[in-house]
């Protein structure tokens, strides 16, 4: 079922000091909906009109715009469906003021909790758990607000398998009550990033996303259902003539307009139909992505400052807003079994949330810098389950009554990781990580790309010669090369390009999801799996010490070593590269020994090229001949395919035993089958159980001295 975002505009009054005019003015008909009128820049008789479903004036009150507009998303979000509020608007334009509030005028979160334990305590055949986090995107890092400053990490965003968005490591706190919520917000919302402005002496540097969830558990049907409301705070777009920002605040400027110019830019794609949405531009638009055009139920409050000063700023909010409201998203119910799930995939396995009593939110003790903190991923919620909409146009789930019917006052919906040692925390270790990975996989591909343009050139070639040989073998009544040979070669380069950037899209979707190393997840791996993790770490990381990315080549290794702690030869070369980070020395990777399987493949596959292509069959990124150079010459391809069995399967069929060859074609690839051509970086393994070199072994010495 779509459902469109919501839009609320709302004027604020004019502060303290503002020159007064009727520049931005509201109408509001009775049943709140309305327009809001700009007066032309040109021409003072005529303005711009803005129609809303939900208009707020001046004298508009807290009450009447969480009443219309955000307190029938409690009920969606009791059935199970994440609901986003967001308040968008230029710096000042009352953004805080309607979203948090003070206390005599309490804005949306004060009444959102209020009305989440209201609900709750309707309910009795269900037990429902409320929980908060609460995280801060400041110059495009994600900060865990419920964690001190000093060692609040910077969060990382991963996806699920399932396409959900979400930032690891983030703290939840199980909630009791309004008063529990109450002392833990005061404390997170000392930590969010202000300062003053000429415009705002007490202005947002951050954007702030407060999420309450509710679990709904049916111990009957052993089912949860989750719903979450996220109220998001934005940042003001800024004018840095009208903020006066200095230096600093200018940098803090600039992330802030970069991300709402991503904003911007999502919505824009949305509206287009455009086939990439640049949601992966910004941290912000990463994080709100479910509420853009995805599974959330959106609310935008579009807050407008009132006068002249501000007219060009409030034209292109309500413009913002305008093409907000054409996007649909399309809420679905979060349900799932309370069973204990299957053990996961370890990249999927994350500790449960601890169950935090409220005393231990704001740490009693001292905290100490760079340590880290232990990883609180909350439990993944289970994708999303799409579920039929009922014929009365309302979200239910299996199992569940649904909760309008429920507590009082209930409505219907609207209609639309620990130091590692060396410095670094899992955390530093995962995001440089997942940079790195993006980029290998974004340069391989980009070579694959070259490649492939190159073997489309080759082709174009090779049929353009086989024409003319057509022809002259019509003449002179030789044989000719049929059209169509090329064709299963062609197909098969692609069959491996294709399992080639399949490979690659595992590889990072790996480290989206949060593959996180932990020696409890690596326990449960086989140990096939282990090696070949652990293989595909060291290949990355020998890339990247031969391109002199020693600290990105020393965390690849670091990687890897949790899988193969046992290999002297690792432990080596992560001893001598961070000796060589740390002593700013030269680090030269050792040469990479042929094997001798290779020796006999490179020259067998010589020998079938007919010695006219010399090059090394192709690897893979995990050590598999792909051969993916070899568009030859008709005649070549001629000769080859009668000698080498190569349209089916390239170079390497020729070396290999019929039991490998049996195995390849059914597609049980090296990585599976721990076959001997898959030796790429095999030399990284060798001499296992042989000591350390006698300098390796003096520069740890050395440095467990403090050399
Ligand atoms: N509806 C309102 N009624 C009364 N005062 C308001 C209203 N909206 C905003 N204000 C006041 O206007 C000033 C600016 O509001 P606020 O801090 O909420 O703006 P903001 O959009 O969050 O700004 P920034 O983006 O800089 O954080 C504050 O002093 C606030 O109290």
């Amino acid at each position: 079922m779509a459902s469109k975002i919501r839009i609320a505009a709302r004027l604020r009054p004019f502060i303290i000091g503002e020159v007064e005019d009727d520049a931005v003015t509201v109408h509001q008909k009775p049943d709140g909906t309305g327009c809001v009128m700009v007066v032309h820049p040109k021409d003072k008789a005529q303005h711009f009109k803005y129609p809303f479903s939900s208009c707020y004036g001046f004298d508009s009150t807290q009450d009447q715009i969480y009443d219309k507009d955000v307190k029938p998303l409690i009920d969606i979000v009791y059935n199970g469906v994440v609901v986003t509020v967001f308040a968008y608007g230029v710096t000042s334009s009352g953004k805080t003021h309607t979203v948090q509030g003070s206390r005599s005028e309490p804005g949306i979160i004060p009444r959102v909790i209020r009305d989440l334990f209201e609900r709750k305590k309707a309910i009795t055949q269900y037990e429902v758990n409320v929980s908060v986090s609460y995280m801060e995107v400041y110059k495009d890092d994600v900060y865990d607000l419920m964690v001190d400053r000093d060692t609040a990490p910077k969060l990382p965003i991963r996806e699920r398998g399932d396409g959900q968005v979400f930032v690891a490591n983030l703290s939840s706190h199980p909630l009791s009550s309004v008063k529990e919520f109450e002392s833990v917000y005061s404390a997170a919302s000392k930590r969010r990033s202000t300062g003053a402005t000429n415009l705002n002496r007490s202005s947002s540097r951050s954007h702030a996303i407060l999420t309450f969830t509710v679990d709904v558990i049916n111990r009957a049907d052993n089912q949860i259902m989750t719903g979450k409301i996220n109220l998001v705070d934005l940042a003001g777009s800024e004018n840095n003539k009208l903020t006066g920002n200095d230096a600093s605040r200018m940098a803090e400027s600039a992330a802030i307009n970069r991300s709402l110019s991503v904003l911007g830019q999502v919505v824009h794609a949305l509206n287009q139909g455009a086939s990439r949405i640049p949601y992966r531009d910004s941290k912000l638009t990463r994080i709100l992505q479910d509420a853009l055009g995805g599974s959330a139920v959106g609310l935008l409050i579009c807050n407008l400052a009132p006068g002249l000063k501000f007219r060009q700023d409030t034209l292109n909010s309500l413009n913002f807003a305008t093409r907000t409201k054409e996007i649909e998203n399309r809420p679905t119910v979060n349900v799932r079994d309370t069973q204990p799930m299957q053990k996961a995939h370890f990249a999927a396995l994350a500790p449960p949330p601890p169950v935090l009593p409220a005393a231990n939110i704001v740490p009693d003790v001292p905290p100490q810098r760079n340590s880290g903190r232990p990883s609180l991923v909350p439990v993944p919620v289970a994708g999303p389950s799409r579920l039929p909409a009922p014929k009365n146009g309302r979200l239910s789930s299996a199992g569940f009554q649904t909760f309008s019917s429920l507590g009082a006052g209930a409505q219907a919906g609207p209609s639309s990781g620990a130091g590692l040692g060396l410095g670094l925390t899992q955390a530093d270790l995962d995001e440089r990580i997942s940079k790195a990975v993006e980029a290998e996989v974004a340069r391989r591909l980009a070579e694959k790309e070259k490649e492939r343009a190159e073997q489309e050139e080759a082709r174009r070639q090779a049929e353009e010669a086989n024409a003319s040989a057509s022809v002259n073998a019509s003449a002179d009544g030789s044989a000719a090369i049929h059209s169509g040979v090329l064709d299963p070669i062609l197909k098969r380069h692609q069959d491996l390009d294709d399992e080639l950037n399949r490979r690659l899209r595992e590889l990072e979707e790996k480290y989206e999801r949060g593959a996180k190393d932990k020696d409890d997840k690596i326990e449960v791996m086989s140990p096939v799996s282990k090696k070949k993790l652990g293989r595909a770490y060291v290949a990355l990381a020998r890339s990247h010490s031969e391109k002199k990315n020693l600290q990105v080549a020393l965390d690849f290794y670091k990687k890897a070593e949790l899988y193969v702690p046992d290999n002297i030869k690792l432990k080596e070369r992560i001893i001598e590269i961070d000796w060589a980070i740390k002593h700013g020395t030269q680090y030269v990777p050792e040469p990479k020994k042929k094997k001798k399987g290779k020796e006999k493949l490179s020259k067998a596959s010589h020998k079938a090229k007919g010695d006219e292509d010399e090059d090394e069959p192709m690897k893979g990124p995990f050590g598999e001949a792909t051969n993916t150079k070899a568009i030859i010459t008709p005649q070549a391809q001629h000769k080859r395919g009668r000698s080498t069995n190569v349209l089916e399967g390239g170079d390497v069929e020729m070396m290999q035993t019929p039991a490998k060859r049996q195995r390849r074609r059914k597609g049980v690839g090296r990585a599976d089958s721990d076959s001997d051509d898959d030796d790429d970086y095999e030399d990284d393994y060798e001499d296992q159980g042989k000591g350390p070199t006698r300098r390796t072994r003096a520069r740890a010495q050395a440095q467990a001295e403090g050399a």
